[in-house]
């Protein structure tokens, strides 16, 4: 899948948004990528997942047995990751600030896992999932994702494959350009507010 393919299964998702985001770190954007809008199709989410999966080296993709994602924005992309990759798939939660795995969902120790976000910035989330896998006792071998909007800067410490770079700017809410900051700004996202 080329990168204008998957834009184009995004523009036709009406999943490219424009306007003033609050983003999950704090940074405004006048762009924001509606992941849960590409993933309401269940065909389309699938088809986009199988081309993520066609980008992991077959080494790796041979030892990942199972897919975390850190929810929310990671489940539904994280269960069609598992599919592609014919592994089990869970979810991590912070209801009290912190992700872990609940529901009953565990990890072996040492089991390889391949952790899965919609969508990585600053990488943040993803350093955060990666080190609660490292709580629950799994190894995250390799990351992944449908957007890597960190124009490059995102450093999760494991190898990392999405499945498209875009060059999206993100700006402190303190030096915001002013054709910005003339727009009410909305926060899309469930992280609670810093
Ligand atoms: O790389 P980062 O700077 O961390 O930004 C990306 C994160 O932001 C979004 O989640 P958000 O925290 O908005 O919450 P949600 O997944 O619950 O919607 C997205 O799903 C990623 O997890
Ligand atoms: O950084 C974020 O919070 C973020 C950016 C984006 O484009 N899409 C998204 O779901 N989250
Ligand atoms: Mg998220």
């Amino acid at each position: 899948m080329t990168d204008e393919d998957v834009l184009a299964e995004f523009r036709a998702a009406e999943a490219l948004l424009e306007g003033h985001f609050i983003l999950s770190s704090g940074l405004r954007s006048p762009r924001y990528l509606q992941c849960a809008r590409v993933l309401m199709d269940p065909a389309r989410a699938a088809r986009l997942c199988e081309a993520v999966a066609a980008k992991i080296p077959a080494d790796i993709r041979a030892q990942v047995s199972a897919v975390v994602a850190p929810a929310m924005g990671g489940v539904i992309v994280g269960h069609e990751m598992a599919r592609a990759l014919g592994v089990p798939g869970m979810f991590l939660e912070r209801p009290e600030g912190t992700f872990h795995l609940r529901r009953g969902f565990r990890l072996e120790p040492g089991q390889k896992v391949l952790m899965m976000e919609d969508v990585v910035t600053t990488g943040l989330s993803s350093r955060e999932a990666i080190a609660a896998i490292a709580r629950e006792g799994g190894e995250t071998i390799a990351a992944a994702s449908l957007v890597d909007r960190s124009n490059g800067a995102a450093d999760l410490g494991v190898p990392f494959f999405p499945l498209i770079r875009l060059d999206v700017p993100s700006y402190s809410p303190d030096a915001l350009p002013p054709e910005l900051a003339a727009i009410p700004a909305i926060k899309p996202g469930s992280r609670a507010a810093a």
